[in-house]
């Protein structure tokens, strides 16, 4: 079964839109953040922003879990700002990105709007400069965070339905 990456830079809605979209298919939900090592959250609190270096072991253990995941289908979110990022999630196996992009005004909002998070609004320019956005011959949808949540989530589903046989 396709596993739904849902993927975008911090604050756009990964873990609401994920947990939401795993709910309604009544399937498993990780959360990307879970699967960086201590060393990487460390980083991101004190203000720097990971690199490729310290993203792959990250990704790796990603795709990991899509492969695990490949007999129940199942929702995990991962920024996967870079193309070459997903190339690596792609290798897990049957994969379906929930790309979720909106303004950088909206996006900072957010993040300064959620409490107890540990990653500071000053990165936020560090993810759009890294973010190479879904491209149109790789599987999956561009969503809107302006939408609600649940309209995102009805979106997906519809889409996705469409490409199954
Ligand atoms: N479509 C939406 N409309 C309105 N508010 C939203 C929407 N999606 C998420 N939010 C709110 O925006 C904030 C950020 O969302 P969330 O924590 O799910 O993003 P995230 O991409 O998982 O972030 P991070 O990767 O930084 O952990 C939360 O307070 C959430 O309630
Ligand atoms: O690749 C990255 O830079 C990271 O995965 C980040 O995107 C954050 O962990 C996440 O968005 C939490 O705010």
């Amino acid at each position: 079964m396709t596993v739904i990456v849902v993927m975008g830079v911090a604050g756009s809605g990964k873990t609401t839109v994920g947990s939401a979209l795993a709910e309604r298919l009544g399937v498993e939900y990780a959360e990307a953040d879970a699967f960086h090592p201590p060393a990487n959250i460390e980083k991101m609190s004190s203000g720097h922003p990971l690199d490729d270096e310290d993203r792959w072991p990250w990704l790796h253990a990603i795709a990991a879990w899509i492969s695990e995941h490949q007999a129940t289908g199942g929702v995990v979110s991962s920024s996967a700002l870079k193309r070459r990022y997903r190339d690596v999630l792609r290798t897990g196996g049957d994969v379906w990105f929930l790309h979720l992009d909106g303004p950088r005004d909206v996006l900072a909002e957010r993040m300064q709007g959620r409490t107890g998070h540990f990653m500071p609004v000053s990165l936020l320019d560090s993810q759009l400069a890294d973010l190479e956005p879904l491209e149109t011959d790789e599987r999956g949808l561009i969503a809107d965070i302006l939408e609600p949540p649940s309209a995102i989530v009805d979106r997906a589903l519809t889409e996705l339905a469409k490409e199954q046989p």
